[in-house]
């Protein structure tokens, strides 16, 4: 038989089978239908990933914002070392350079001090034999002391060179090693929750970590000797002078009586002096987001992201359960790291405007400690001046924001060496343990942000307790604020 050309192939094979049963028929239609919706569905995520992607055309702009030292440049680089591992990779050794003046200034803090109380023993020693009774040896230092001091004297020299090649970010605003004790005794200005926000502020010219890790890379031709290689040599040939003044048990009770501790500092490298003073020294991650360099001014660092698909989960009106939607993600993120001291708080504001989301970075350890730029105020309420601050910014009721409570391996270790949080917060009447602590802590930063009628207007709170140094764990802390950042920025736009 030919075939007839007025029936469609396609029907024909689409058409159900000839001898269907009512039940048969029912469950095909109830099959068809819920077909029907999966494509309509679909056909809804690719038009919001259309969107998206539209949208993303633009870069996710992030600012990073915080007092001096409480981990803004350390949580970009977490960032970095995460989603745009090319780059890091590529920066990497210039690191090196960074961590060597870290070293370089502990050690000379160290010889400092050393110097110091040899001079005073010297005194000592001199109105002895004025009186002319027999002069005796210093009771705690001793001749190797004095030479391994002098052995270490070029170090002096190559702290400065370093400063000089690595520019202003290189230097505290207060240079001085005195960060903070254990018993309280040289940071005791109490916290006033209720003190409003001081404005004092001024711009300044911008250098961040890749305009400095840059001029590492590609040192300016005629210059005869490259300082970062220098110190390399230097500290390498004095490797073991080093760790001797540093693990002598004399240098560590004078440090303890004067309430030093170093290793609670940023940038502390002088446990490491084996694996950095060495040939074969490569920075390893950990060492790049222990490093220390300040940030001056304003920074803008553009990453490419190295993937391209998120899972965001959503509320949508397609599914009434929350469901995955894969978008595309942006590629192109800007981050916007900041000077934390008060002086450059001014530059923060034009950026108010332009930003996706704003990262708020709080430092909790630093309940005992006050501001290096001003030693009258206690670094936490400065903190949560700036927090409340932010919240009620008229030019912020727009943008997300993510607090990220930071330092919380110092919080833990201030706690178990029994400082008090109560001796600082007057208010703070609970256990002095650390789960009671850094609940205490949320609870106020909720509040302030609450108070500023955020979560009301369907803003709703998103806090972290961080340690930026622990890198595995901000990978999952920022995994989440991408995740966040993108959902929020999607359903702001109306998109699903
Ligand atoms: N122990 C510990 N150290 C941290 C943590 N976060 C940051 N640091 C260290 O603190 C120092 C300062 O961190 P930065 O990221 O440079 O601080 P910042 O906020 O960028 O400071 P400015 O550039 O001065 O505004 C660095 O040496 C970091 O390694 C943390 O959670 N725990
Ligand atoms: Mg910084």
């Amino acid at each position: 038989m030919s075939p007839s050309y007025d029936v469609d192939p396609l029907d024909l094979a689409m058409a159900p089978p000839a001898d269907e049963t009512q039940e048969q028929r029912a469950a095909r239609l109830l099959k068809e239908q819920a077909a029907v919706q999966r494509s309509k569905q679909i056909d809804a995520e690719l038009k919001a990933s259309k969107v998206v992607m539209k949208r993303y055309s633009k870069a996710v702009k992030v600012l990073v914002l915080g007092q001096s030292l409480s981990g803004k440049s350390t949580t970009i680089k977490n960032f970095q070392m995460t989603y745009a591992r090319k780059a890091w990779i590529e920066e990497r050794s210039s690191w090196k350079a960074v961590i060597l003046l870290n070293l370089v200034r502990s050690v000379n803090i160290v010889a400092d001090i050393l110097a110091e109380e040899l001079d005073d023993d010297a005194e000592v020693i001199q109105e002895i034999s004025s009186r002319s009774t027999t002069p005796s040896v210093s009771p705690k230092l001793t001749e190797k002391h004095r030479s391994t001091i002098l052995r270490l004297g070029p170090l002096r020299q190559i702290e400065k060179d370093l400063k000089l090649h690595l520019g202003a970010g290189s230097t505290e605003v207060n240079d001085s090693p005195i960060q903070r004790s254990p018993n309280g005794s040289v940071t005791d200005v109490q916290v006033d929750i209720s003190r409003s926000f001081g404005q004092e502020f001024s711009v300044r010219s911008s250098s961040g970590w890749k305009s400095v890790l840059d001029k590492v890379r590609h040192p300016l031709p005629g210059k005869e000797s490259n300082p970062p290689s220098v110190a390399f040599q230097v500290v390498t040939s004095c490797r073991e002078e080093i760790k001797w003044l540093w693990n002598d048990e004399t240098t560590q009770n004078l440090l303890r009586n004067r309430r030093i501790y170093l290793e609670d500092t940023p940038g502390f490298f002088l446990n490491d002096v084996d694996r950095i003073a060495n040939l074969e020294y490569d920075p390893s991650d950990q060492d790049i987001v222990r490093a220390r360099l300040r940030t001056t001014g304003v920074q803008e660092y553009h990453f490419t992201l190295d993937r391209g698909i998120v899972s965001v989960n959503f509320k949508t009106p397609i599914s009434k359960h929350e469901r995955t939607v894969n978008v595309t993600d942006p590629l192109d993120w800007i981050m916007y790291d900041v000077a934390g001291i008060r002086t450059c708080r001014a530059a923060w504001i034009p950026y108010f405007r332009e930003i996706t989301a704003l990262l708020f970075l709080a430092p909790i350890s630093a309940f005992n400690e006050r501001l290096d730029e001003d030693r009258k105020v206690n670094r936490l309420e400065d903190t949560l001046m700036m927090w409340k601050t932010i919240c009620r910014s008229k030019l912020l009721f727009n943008v997300q924001i993510i607090l990220f409570m930071n330092k919380t391996d110092l919080l833990r270790k201030k706690l178990n060496d029994g400082i008090s949080v109560k001796k600082y917060i007057p208010e703070y009447k609970n256990p002095n343990d650390y789960e009671h602590v850094a609940q205490w802590f949320r609870k106020i930063f909720f509040k302030m942000y609450d108070d500023a009628g955020r979560v009301k207007a369907g803003l709703p709170f998103i806090g972290h307790f961080t340690s930026v140094i622990d890198t595995a764990a901000t990978a999952k802390t920022l995994e989440s604020v991408h995740v966040a950042i993108l959902r929020n920025d999607i359903q702001e736009a109306g998109l699903v």
